[in-house]
């Protein structure tokens, strides 16, 4: 990774809740709605995510020809938010809501269409309510599939929050159908 991400030295590591199910065990969307994970979001990405060793977890995403960027590649956007998701996931053994403050992500290779990326996610340590955590991401299957080649890389800082931080916009979860710069109702 290039760039200027610097781990404090006061970072602790959580430990996995008592009931964690294990590595393989499916990681429920933490939203229905979510862009990243939700399955009633017909416009998302449908990310599927399972909990790895420690606390590690894995995503996938099949990189659909709608994500496209330059052409016959991914939209480094679409890798952000895919990352993000990631990332986030990851912070769910914490068992308290999360927010992305600050995200930050080297793209290695590009990533053809029609290919399926794993994400491997973690936190690598808590101060106060900061998570920092990290990911990788490769190409498993489809055009250029290559395991053991990491194609991008991702630093990004959560945040604990709590159920105030969503409560403000409990009314706008279906948009607001009457949008002056057109529908915001999907
Ligand atoms: C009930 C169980 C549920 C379990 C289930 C959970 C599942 C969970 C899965 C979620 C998966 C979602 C994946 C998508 C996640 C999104 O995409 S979230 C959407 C994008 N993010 C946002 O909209 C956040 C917008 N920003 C904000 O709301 C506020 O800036 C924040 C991030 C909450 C921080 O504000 P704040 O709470 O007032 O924090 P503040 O007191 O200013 O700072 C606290 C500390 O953080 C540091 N900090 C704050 N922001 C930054 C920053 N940008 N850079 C560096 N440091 C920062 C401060 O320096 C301070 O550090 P210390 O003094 O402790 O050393």
């Amino acid at each position: 990774m290039s760039g200027t991400w610097t781990l404090p030295d006061d970072l602790t590591l959580p430990k996995l809740p008592d009931d964690h199910p294990g590595a393989g065990a499916p990681i429920p969307s933490h939203w229905s709605k979510c862009f990243g994970c939700g399955d009633d979001q017909p416009a998302g990405m449908a990310m599927q995510f399972t909990f790895g060793e420690g606390l590690e977890i894995t995503g996938m995403l099949d990189v659909a020809n709608r994500y496209q960027g330059g052409p016959g590649f991914i939209h480094g956007g679409i890798l952000s938010t895919a990352f993000d998701e990631a990332q986030g996931m990851a912070c769910m053994v914490l068992r308290r809501p999360v927010v992305t403050g600050h995200l930050q992500i080297d793209f290695a290779k590009p990533i053809p269409l029609g290919s399926v990326l794993e994400l491997r996610a973690r936190i690598d340590g808590t101060v106060r309510r900061k998570v920092y955590t990290s990911a990788e991401a490769r190409i498993v299957e489809g055009p250029f599939a290559d395991p053991d080649v990491v194609v991008a890389t991702s630093r990004g800082l959560f945040l604990t929050v709590g159920a105030q931080h969503f409560d403000r916009a409990k009314d706008f979860v279906d948009g607001i159908p009457r949008s002056p710069h057109g529908t915001s109702s999907v």
